[in-house]
């Protein structure tokens, strides 16, 4: 499935070819009809009264140059300046609404592309660089609005002025139309071809603009490591290299733009040379009036001029349509993980058991080597199983499954009996608390890191949740208590403080399931024992896996599970373990040494 949706965004990659993507954005446009269609009634009127100016021009040479009467001249001015006044409130409308339409569409793609974002399974995101998707919600979406607003009401105000200033010259004078028609074609050709070729520079510079931000991204969140290792110049220079390389691709996209506006300026350009020049012996020979001729000319400079604003727009139009393929790539990858059809509900137990059965996996990005091999276990209903294994056995990988992070390649996980692949992932999660190694702490408020595990918790609940996580304390004791604000640009927390936050989330989450990843990290003694005493309270009456570093956490364990290389090499107590003197024998004395003689001091 991973595949077929990798081949997908390639096939859209290639069809580079047209101002298609741009479509995908219609549905967002008929949410606002109203707008849409005020915008189209400005900018046609916009454009018919623009095009009664020539008339009144033509009229006022003819008639008030001819010396009849200077009243007439006065009403056509009065008049003319009607018609100004129109056509700025007119433009002034347009611009508002067609403004208002491209922030309106721009904050709604956004909104859906982040929420399409976290839909997407952890696999979309191990194969993906968080900071290019990041340039995809920003740079993308800033334009396609500069392509939705200024850029579409200036496309659509030149269609119609174009095609209204032919009718008028066709209608003034047929002949000397024939020579500005026939520039068209002219026009038209190095527009088409130019605007696929800016097209396809301008996804090129956007990409390494993606990157770039990227790699920046990468660095910045990676600061302390970088400084250690004095990275500072590596790191600007590749940074450098990477911007140098989205300029070039811009350098070259404008280039093309460049040819392209010189063809369409010179080309229009020369054809009113040659209608002046024409005209002019028409007027001297007597066929045409000098307000005719005077119209006319004006009617082309305003077609030919919005014929040069339409290849302008159209390369504004590529770029946006760049920017909306690379959206729609995006919005077009389907979680992997989804909920089935008809999903099944699990029993409301409080007493959760759970079982693999045969159960293999391996992670795409890893040469489909297999993590996993044929797991079988069962867990009753309240029993904490320790899961214990050298580095990379495949511990993590068993609570990616349970969570349905990824679904296994073969064999099956239930919860209750039920598959965990024919259930809503989201009511999975609910049934579950996780404990992470390394707790995610948000730029919040305390109190709303803490929330995270229920939204919406009263205040009371919050601190009924820190005191068991034995973390009331040290929050109390900050300046500002539950409202100190943590994460960025607020305070840091240290590891056993970020731990006793999470395990305050998943007393909140109140879920009957518990998977714990216990932190490597010495904890000093005394932090070692609040996070002991909150994890205690935490795991009363839940089923609890927990990836086990600390003895104290083994040989508290209903059973241990021990695994090597992606398969359960042994299952017993501690003291089976020890006796059968294989893999945990020697973890132990390894692992829980110190550990244990603390414990047998403890003891004496
Ligand atoms: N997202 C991933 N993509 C590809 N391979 C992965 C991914 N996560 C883990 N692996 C690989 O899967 C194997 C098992 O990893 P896992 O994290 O489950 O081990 P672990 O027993 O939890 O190790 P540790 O105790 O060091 O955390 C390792 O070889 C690891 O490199």
């Amino acid at each position: 499935m991973a595949k077929a949706e990798t081949d997908k965004q390639q096939d859209t990659a290639a069809s580079n070819k047209s101002l298609r993507p741009l479509s995908r954005l219609i549905p967002y446009l008929s949410r606002y009809k109203g707008m849409v269609s005020g915008a189209l009634m400005a900018l046609v009127s916009a454009a018919v009264f623009t095009l009664v100016l020539p008339t009144a021009v033509r009229q006022m040479i003819d008639r008030g140059f001819g010396g009849d009467n200077p009243e007439v001249i006065n009403s056509y001015f009065g008049l003319l300046l009607g018609v100004v006044a129109a056509l700025s409130l007119a433009s002034a409308i347009r611009y508002y609404l067609v403004m208002w339409i491209g922030e309106r569409v721009v904050a709604n793609v956004r909104s859906d592309v982040f929420s399409h974002m976290t839909e997407l399974s952890p696999a979309f995101y191990d194969k993906s660089r968080s900071g290019e998707i990041l340039s995809r919600l920003t740079a993308d979406t800033t334009q396609i609005k500069s392509a939705f607003g200024a850029t579409a009401s200036l496309a659509m105000r030149n269609l119609v002025l174009f095609i209204g200033a032919v009718i008028m010259m066709l209608v003034t004078s047929p002949h000397l139309s024939i020579i500005v028609l026939a520039a068209i074609p002219l026009i038209l050709l190095p527009l088409i071809l130019f605007g696929r070729n800016v097209r396809q520079r301008s996804r090129t510079s956007q990409d390494t603009l993606a990157n770039a931000a990227a790699y920046a991204g990468e660095m910045l969140s990676n600061i302390r490591s970088l400084q250690s290792f004095v990275h500072e110049r590596e790191a600007s220079k590749r940074f450098a290299s990477a911007a140098e390389g989205a300029f070039q691709a811009a350098r070259k996209a404008t280039g093309a733009r460049a040819i392209l506006t010189f063809f369409a300026i010179f080309i229009i350009g020369s054809s009113v040379v040659a209608v002046l020049w024409i005209g002019s012996n028409n007027v001297l020979s007597g066929t045409m009036t000098g307000g005719e001729l005077s119209q006319f000319l004006l009617y082309s400079i305003l077609a030919a001029s919005s014929l040069a604003g339409l290849s302008e727009v159209w390369g504004e139009l590529s770029l946006a349509a760049g920017a909306a393929e690379r959206l729609s790539e995006l919005l077009e990858v389907k979680p992997q993980i989804a909920a089935p059809i008809a999903p099944m509900t699990i029993p409301e137990l409080r007493n959760v058991h759970l079982s693999f059965q045969d159960t293999s996996f391996s992670y795409e990005t890893a040469d489909d080597k297999p993590v996993l091999h044929e797991i079988s276990l069962t867990i009753q209903g309240g029993e904490t199983i320790a899961i214990v294994g050298p580095s990379g056995a495949g511990k993590s990988t068993l609570f990616h499954l349970l969570m349905r992070f990824y679904d296994p390649t073969t064999g099956r996980i239930s919860m209750n009996d039920v598959k965990l692949k024919d259930v809503d992932p989201k009511d999975l999660r609910q049934r579950i608390a996780l404990v992470p190694q390394d707790a995610a702490i948000f730029a919040a408020t305390i109190a709303d890191n803490i929330a995270y595990g229920k939204p919406g918790a009263s205040a009371a609940e919050i601190e009924a949740a820190a005191r068991a996580a034995s973390a009331h304390d040290f929050i109390t004791a900050m300046t500002d208590g539950y409202q100190t604000m943590a994460g960025e640009r607020g305070v840091t927390l240290s590891g056993g403080q970020k731990q006793r936050i999470a395990i305050a989330r998943a007393i909140l989450k109140d879920a009957p399931v518990l998977l714990l990843d216990e932190a490597t990290s010495a904890l000093d003694a005394e932090s070692e024992h609040l996070v002991q005493s909150a994890l205690d309270q935490l795991m009363q009456g839940r089923t609890t896996l927990v990836i086990a570093h600390r003895l104290a956490t083994v040989l508290k364990a209903d059973r241990i599970v021990v695994m090597e290389a992606g398969r359960i090499v042994d299952i017993g107590t501690h003291s089976e373990l020890v006796a059968r003197k294989g893999l945990y024998a020697k973890l132990a004395q390894l692992q829980f040494d110190a550990g244990a003689s603390t414990q047998r001091q403890t003891a004496s």
